[in-house]
């Protein structure tokens, strides 16, 4: 099932254009969306996941027409926020259960089998009377993915999963995202470049509302192959870098700026060819945007 996304537009009652034409095919599997603060990706998290409208433009989920058709797409939908709230005094089996008769499992039976299901899928059975309020980070993102899967949708969004977990819990909720993107559109939408390069068949970079890169992870790295340079400055050097350079980004390596320049040649004096990185890609399109 694939989503196809025609010439979205929205713009707040401010003027701020979140999205501008968007345009967008994803097919099924894990998709990771990029773009930095501010580019327009919970705008579009929220017009897919029906809680906001568009001023124009169509969105299609196989035949469902998500703009006029809302209530259709609620019933194939999955949605993990980027902050799963819980209510206070609720055990991780109770809590499912709960979500699962709004979300129209009435039959007691048929919600025990499945919340029991969800619990070991996500491999929490064990603390399946324990209150949520005490789970750690990784552990909440993982009853969060287990109320998306409720209903058996047919899209996925999730918003910044990962912001705040430990390496360990990242690890455990990427395997258990990977395992259930199986037939199933899955949209990740981050500022964690590493996220989709370890996670995503597919991915986009947004900017400004739009769409300005497209493609599969390696895809993209590979356009920049022979070149990205790097080098390691003074401080003080680093306004003249960028007024010559193409300068695609720069960070602290032992207290001195490391600097990466795009260019078909060795730039200057000092530089050494790097293997591109989604990071660089990444800063490289929306330096340029
Ligand atoms: N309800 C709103 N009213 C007015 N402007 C808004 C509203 N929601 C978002 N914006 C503006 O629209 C633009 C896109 O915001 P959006 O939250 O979609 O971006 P984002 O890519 O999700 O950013 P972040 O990564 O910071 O969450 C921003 O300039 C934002 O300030």
């Amino acid at each position: 099932m694939n989503l196809i996304l025609n010439n979205l537009n929205k713009t707040y009652a401010n003027g701020v254009k979140a999205l501008d034409n968007l345009s967008l095919e994803i097919s099924s599997g894990m998709f990771g969306l990029l773009g930095p603060n501010g580019a327009g990706k919970s705008s579009l998290m929220r017009t897919l996941s029906t809680l906001q409208e568009v001023d124009s433009g169509s969105a299609f989920l196989g035949e469902i027409d998500i703009i006029k058709n809302p209530i259709a797409l609620r019933k194939v939908l999955g949605y993990l926020p980027q902050e799963f709230g819980v209510y206070p005094k609720i055990t991780a089996r109770q809590l499912l259960d709960h979500i699962a008769i709004l979300k129209g499992v009435s039959a007691k039976k048929e919600r025990k089998e499945l919340v029991n299901y969800l619990l070991q899928k996500v491999n929490l059975y064990d603390k399946r009377n324990k209150e949520v309020k005490g789970f750690s980070g990784g552990m909440k993102q993982r009853i969060g993915i287990a109320q998306a899967l409720i209903g058996n949708p047919k899209l996925i969004i999730v918003d910044e999963p990962t912001a705040g977990l430990d390496p360990g819990e990242r690890n455990r909720f990427h395997n258990l995202l990977a395992k259930v993107a199986n037939d199933v559109v899955v949209i990740l939408s981050t500022h964690i470049v590493e996220d989709v390069r370890e996670l995503c068949q597919n991915m986009a970079i947004m900017n400004h509302g739009q769409i300005i890169c497209h493609g599969k992870p390696q895809q993209v790295i590979d356009e920049l192959h022979n070149k990205v340079w790097e080098k390691l400055i003074h401080h003080h050097e680093l306004e003249s870098y960028h007024n010559t350079h193409t300068v695609i980004s720069n960070k602290m390596v032992g207290g001195k700026p490391l600097i990466h320049v795009l260019s078909d040649e060795k730039p200057s004096e000092g530089f050494q060819q790097v293997s591109p990185t989604l990071e660089d890609v990444f800063f490289s399109k929306i330096n340029n945007n």
